[in-house]
């Protein structure tokens, strides 16, 4: 099928409907559009993806009432050690990847949701006085989880793997949703809603942005913005899968602003491996001519040296200066 992928100055659509009926081929052909949109643009849309548009839109609603409490009642949920709760006001800076010289930290704020796996031992703390957001954040949670895990197959075919090679080893992911606020502001020299940056996830699902304002960096280095299209997702590689492909499957820098006279939410869901899961180039992925180029790593290791990287509380325990605000 002619894919726009063919072109990599522009993020293709790709339809899940076929695969995810078990049309006969429709597996390999899907894994067959991913594999060359991951090799060469890191970024697509997808669509018919089984999220119910309404809890897209509840969730959007969900963090705009977080974002709209009192500062104190956010400040009462500060983010801990387990990347769960509410980061600040220009409380990160995009550092990890070593992309650019931002040391402007981001003009956003965010309340991050971790996985409840266990009734006995809840993650999250909640805000007392919005008594839907638990239900409806991690309804919303659990169902972007169950499409992450849909979609490995076609990952894992992509890559000329086994279908079921990746579930084993991501069925009990430290995931992450996070909401995140940009309010509308002007953007000085070097100021970003959320700077140049590559996601550490093995993908991340981000709901279709009804307030414009992502970018994505092309192989050819020119910023483009991602266009609107109504109740997709919006898909990309991460590092993780980077990592594990050995370079093969683009984490593509992207950014955002919000330039509209309005706020704008995200709630981007980073979908990660289990922590123990070892990242080393899957078979397929090396040969003489291009040997493994990171050593081997545990997500969760990975993971601990990317968030020490980027939010301050985790830098100011280990006793490290605070960004300039
Ligand atoms: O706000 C957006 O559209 C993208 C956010 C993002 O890239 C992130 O939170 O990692
Ligand atoms: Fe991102």
């Amino acid at each position: 099928m002619p894919l726009d992928s063919d072109r990599t100055d522009s993020i293709p659509v790709i339809d899940l409907g076929p695969c995810f009926a078990g049309e006969p081929g429709a597996l390999e052909a899907t894994a067959a559009d991913l594999h060359r949109i991951c090799e060469t643009v890191g970024f697509l849309f997808i669509r018919n993806h089984g999220v119910p548009v309404d809890l897209m839109r509840e969730t959007f609603a969900a963090a705009a009432a977080f974002h709209a409490l009192p500062l104190e009642e956010k400040m009462a949920l500060k983010l801990d050690d387990r990347m769960q709760g509410y980061l600040p006001y220009k409380s990160s800076v995009a550092r990890a990847n070593g992309l650019n010289a931002v040391r402007k930290p981001n003009e956003n704020e965010a309340f991050f949701v971790n996985p409840e796996r266990d009734p006995a031992h809840p993650v999250n703390r909640w805000p007392d006085s919005l008594p839907s957001f638990r239900e409806v954040t991690l309804r919303y949670y659990a169902a972007v989880e169950a499409l992450a895990l849909r979609m490995l197959p076609i990952y894992a075919r992509a890559l000329d793997l086994p279908a079921d090679y990746f579930g084993p080893l991501c069925d009990r992911s430290l995931s992450s949703l996070r909401l995140t606020h940009y309010p509308p502001v002007e953007y000085g020299a070097d100021e970003f809603g959320i700077a140049p940056h590559t996601d550490s996830s093995f993908i991340t699902l981000l709901a279709q942005n009804p307030v414009p304002g992502l970018q994505i960096r092309t192989q050819a280095g020119e910023w483009i913005d991602a266009p609107v299209l109504p109740d997709t997702f919006v898909v990309n590689t991460g590092d993780v899968l980077n990592r594990w492909t050995n370079g093969r499957f683009l984490s593509t820098p992207h950014r955002a602003f919000n330039k509209e006279p309005k706020p704008r939410y995200a709630i981007p869901f980073f979908f990660h491996p289990n922590p123990e899961t070892l990242i080393e180039a899957l078979p397929g992925c090396t040969d003489a001519a291009n040997p493994p180029k990171f050593p081997p790593q545990t997500v969760g290791d990975y993971m601990a040296a990317f968030r020490g990287a980027n939010y301050d509380h985790f830098r100011q325990k280990k006793g490290e200066a605070a960004p300039a605000s």
